[in-house]
């Protein structure tokens, strides 16, 4: 039975040992890092290394295992790696199964301890209180914008910003009934109403649509009526005796969420790919011309502009900017020096690396 299979197995079989032999001398090296990190406290999670180690892999990988096969592989050894130099939490916006899991399991890895919280606010606070190490939240998806919650959350809680990954979003509708027809209350997180606008009126006209805090509640809420429905990650009604009554329902299939990944502390180092900022200006003439002629005399490519309302003063407003370059290095205090001459206030949300989706 074997015999097709035998010399290939046996094969096969050794590599293995010689790949378990090598992976245990990678956690050996990590561990010694680890050492050095604790004594010098450094971050455990280095985003720029591993991105930076991952295509020096890609660009060797010759085949046929396929690049995102590698990348893969690499998230999880990594995911490992950290974990053996120590316990890393994430609070991320709960309950398991939301995107904000899933972007951050296909960043992060496995090995992680993820600790789910009520709604965004917590997850701000559990970063910003050292309460968890990491938090991951949603800060723009491709078809709705900016997330209002997230920005004005930045606002009011001290975090840094230590990356950004892009995850692809797939929403689908679970429901307690048993066709669309008799859904008669859909429960869920504005962005997914948002996301989904086109769908809902033309396929589930008859359906009140409910938003709630987080899609936890909205799972809460389905429950209890039996109409009830909720948007979501196609494995959401899995443990919640939900089932999917319609998959891939937000308005446009390319949909993408933009995730950025928090610490407490901003953690200065090797060049970065991005920096978010976060300035309020002087209610004058040119004032935010001002900041962008800085950019463009700069060379610095803007990748976002949004205001948000400052909730303590009426009719003032907050600029959220991203640009692609580092401005934490030495390098660039000029632009710093300028950006801070030309606003009221400006805070640096971070520096930091994009991983690629
Ligand atoms: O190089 C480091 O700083 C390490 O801790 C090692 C390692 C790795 O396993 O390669 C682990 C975690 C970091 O995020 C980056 C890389």
């Amino acid at each position: 039975m074997n015999e097709p299979f035998g010399k290939l197995r046996h094969q096969i079989d050794e590599v293995d040992s010689q790949l378990l032999q090598l992976l245990n001398k990678r956690a050996a090296l990590s561990l010694e890092v680890g050492t050095i990190k604790a004594k010098g406290k450094f971050p455990i999670l280095n985003p720029k290394r591993e991105k930076d180690l991952v295509l020096n892999l890609e660009r060797l990988n010759t085949g046929p295992l396929p690049n995102e096969h590698l990348r893969r592989i690499y998230r999880e050894i990594m995911s490992s790696s950290r974990r053996l130099q120590a316990p890393l939490t994430v609070a991320y916006l709960g309950p398991k199964g939301t995107f904000s899991y899933y972007a951050g399991v296909e960043a992060l890895g496995s090995s992680l301890d993820y600790i789910p919280q009520r709604d965004l606010e917590s997850v701000f606070q559990a970063v910003a209180f050292g309460k968890t190490r990491l938090g991951i939240v949603p800060f723009e998806n491709s078809l709705n914008g900016g997330v209002g919650q997230s920005m004005d959350l930045f606002l009011r809680y001290d975090v840094s910003i230590q990356a950004e990954t892009y995850s692809r979003i797939s929403h689908c509708l679970h429901g307690r009934t048993q066709d669309l027809e008799s859904v008669s209350h859909i429960f869920s997180h504005p962005q997914a109403l948002a996301q989904c606008t086109r769908w809902l009126r033309n396929t589930v006209p008859q359906a009140e649509l409910v938003p709630t805090v987080s899609t936890g509640a909205a799972v809460e809420l389905a429950l209890q009526h039996p109409g009830g429905a909720v948007i979501g990650h196609v494995t959401l009604g899995s443990g919640a005796t939900l089932r999917c009554l319609a998959q891939d329902i937000q308005d446009e299939p390319d949909n993408w969420t933009r995730f950025l990944i928090l610490t407490r502390q901003p953690y200065a180092g090797e060049a970065r790919d991005k920096t978010s900022l976060l300035l309020t200006l002087p209610d004058k003439p040119g004032a935010l011309q001002r900041v962008l002629t800085i950019f463009s005399e700069a060379h610095i490519n803007m990748t976002k502009l949004e205001s948000r309302p400052l909730r303590f003063e009426k009719w003032k407003y907050a600029f959220f900017i991203d640009v692609q370059a580092d401005l934490s290095v030495p390098d660039a205090q000029p632009v710093m020096d300028r950006l801070r001459d030309q606003s009221q206030s400006l805070r640096v949300l971070g520096s930091y690396t994009t991983w690629s989706a």
